[in-house]
């Protein structure tokens, strides 16, 4: 580990030591000062004598010496550590030891004056899972410090009577919700009258410009005597440097465990910092052809999820939209018969998307089984998975690592699988450096034709057809949004998500989906239909049709023949 200074920022770096990556220190969480309550707390969650993690290490250390300094004081600090190395210990252990520490001084003779930490996460998952880590963490300080959380998904009022109930010293929050309560709830903007630390997990997504606006929102209603501000990811990028440059302390320190992906001479808050995956993650590339899609994805879950000899396996798929998981979700679940498939989507009710995000969670019972997930579940969730498999092009390289985060978690292996096709290969590019290696053919799946039969004539279902056109259209959109960065056009995006949904078996001759008029418009606006390629006269019928203004229903084989 190493310090140094550049202009008004300091850097601590370490955590890897000539390409061997350092899991754990070799300092004990009883070897620190802290509240034998809270160590008590901290074994029952990693384990008694537990080891400290490098970010953990370094955290501690350098949070519990600014925690001397009076509020106005403290240095801000950015946290950044591989996925899966205990980041949320390393900044929940110094707040929880502070406010332990303040109240055994009071004695526990005066109430919680307000919210003292606010941590910030961009899901409510997210915020979730914090929050039980840190009742877990607080389990034996027998309600001395207390925590509590505000997400989406309850209603206002048992928001409100949770916060006057828990009386917090720690609030867990997503941004969308706390700015709802602190437009219209008195009681949470007194309660957050004394916050002394703001914390952003997955800062980088919080400050990128979905969330900033909030974000700043929430800084901005804070008391004036502005709090410290710890920001932490495995990721950094520009959004986190131009939060840094306008509103982060002149005092700013840096501690990095991903050290051999910085460079030290130059700007210490790096936005163009490579961000490995994590080590013990094995990283497969599988390109396929759109027409094999349902066949490639179900041979890699059979082969992923099938338990070794006395071993669950678990799977997480991150599909790009809500519509394309929920088809093939319906197809492989109902149809195929794999009845260990979940789904996870912010279409979900409050109650499933909770459960499902439990039942994935560490320590759950272990099962066998995959989790269809959008990208909800892709950062900070700490799901215990074997294998991630991440369908189509990730946005950046960041969104990449995160996915492919959610597995080899500290010591465990893990393997993530990047499934493109011929349209999305150009993003590779963007993964420059990433340890991918091919897997170019995924066996000959056997076990695919007898599930087929039960999947074929899926288009006869009026609720999966209805799905498929969902699917149809969320996808062309998707790819749409994307198509400078594809350098596609619309007749290769079009053909593209046609083979994907040939790929459950609809027959050619039974036309393709008709799409909504809006973005059958923003299709034509894209290209005219003379640039659109087709192979077969039928294909360039169907996508004719699909992009007709007043797309009619047309007869499918069966219904043609009914006809007569
Ligand atoms: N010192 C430790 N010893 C053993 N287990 C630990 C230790 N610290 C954390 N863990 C466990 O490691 C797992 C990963 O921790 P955590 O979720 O905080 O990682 P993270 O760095 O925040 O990951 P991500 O970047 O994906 O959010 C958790 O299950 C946690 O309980």
């Amino acid at each position: 580990m190493f310090r140094w200074r550049v202009g008004k920022w300091t850097s601590t770096f370490g955590g890897h030591f000539g390409g061997f990556r350092r899991v754990f220190t070799d300092v004990r969480f009883q070897d620190l000062s802290i509240d034998k309550r809270l160590l008590r707390g901290i074994e029952a969650a990693v384990g008694a004598g537990a080891r400290l993690t490098p970010v953990q290490h370094q955290a501690f250390s350098q949070l519990q010496r600014a925690g001397e300094e009076p509020c106005e004081k403290r240095p801000d600090l950015l946290l950044q550590a591989h996925t899966g190395t205990g980041k949320t210990i390393a900044f929940l252990l110094p707040a929880l030891q502070r406010l332990l520490a303040e109240e055994a001084r009071k004695k526990g003779l005066r109430r919680a004056e307000g919210v003292s930490v606010l941590v910030l996460a961009p899901t409510r998952e997210l915020v979730l899972q914090l929050a039980k880590v840190a009742s877990r963490l607080l389990q034996y300080s027998g309600g001395l410090v207390r925590s509590s959380f505000v997400v989406g998904g309850f209603s206002v009022q048992e928001d409100i009577e949770r916060l006057k109930a828990d009386a917090p010293h720690i609030l867990f929050a997503t941004p969308w919700r706390l700015v709802h309560h602190l437009q219209s709830t008195p009681h949470f903007v007194r309660a957050l009258g004394s916050v002394q630390s703001l914390v952003l997990d997955e800062a980088d997504r919080l400050l990128n410009p979905v969330f900033v606006h909030k974000v700043d929102y929430i800084f901005r209603r804070l008391p004036c005597s502005r709090p410290q501000m710890i920001l932490c990811s495995a990721t950094f990028n520009e959004h986190i440097q131009k939060f840094a440059v306008r509103s982060l302390r002149a005092n700013l320190e840096v501690i990095s465990t991903t050290a051999e992906d910085v460079h030290a001479e130059t700007h210490p808050v790096q936005t163009k910092t490579k961000v490995e995956v994590a080590k013990p993650v094995d990283q497969v590339l599988i390109r396929y052809d759109p027409h094999k899609f349902l066949p490639v994805l179900h041979a890699l879950l059979v082969k992923e999820m099938l338990a070794a000899e006395g071993e669950a396996k678990r799977v997480l798929v991150i599909f790009p939209t809500v519509r394309w998981l929920q088809f093939f979700y319906v197809l492989l679940k109902h149809r195929a018969n794999m009845p260990g498939l979940l789904s996870l989507h912010r279409s979900l009710s409050a109650d499933r998307r909770r459960n499902r995000a439990v039942q994935f969670s560490k320590g759950a019972p272990a099962t066998s089984g995959a989790l269809f997930a959008t990208d909800v579940a892709a950062r900070g969730m700490d799901f215990d998975v074997h294998s991630v498999i991440q369908v189509g092009c990730p946005e950046d390289r960041e969104q990449y690592v995160h996915r492919a985060g959610r597995t080899g978690r500290l010591e465990s292996t893990g393997r993530s699988f990047l499934l493109l096709n011929p349209l999305e290969e150009i993003t590779l590019k963007e993964l420059d450096g990433l340890h991918l290696h091919r897997e170019e053919h995924i066996e000959e799946d056997t076990t695919f034709a007898e599930a087929a039969t039960n999947i074929h004539g899926w288009w006869e279902d009026a609720s999966i057809s209805a799905s498929a056109h969902l699917f149809y259209a969320s996808a062309i959109s998707f790819y749409l949004h994307d198509i400078g960065r594809l350098r596609a056009n619309a007749g290769e995006i079009v053909r593209t998500v046609s083979a994907l949904i040939q790929s459950a078996g609809l027959p050619k001759d039974y036309g393709l989906p008709a799409l909504p008029k809006g973005l059958a418009a923003k299709l034509r606006q894209k290209d005219e239909l003379v640039a659109v390629r087709t192979e077969t006269v039928r294909e360039r019928w169907d996508v004719l049709a699909a992009l007709s203004p007043h797309p009619k229903p047309r007869p499918g084989k069966n219904q043609a023949s009914e006809l007569g």
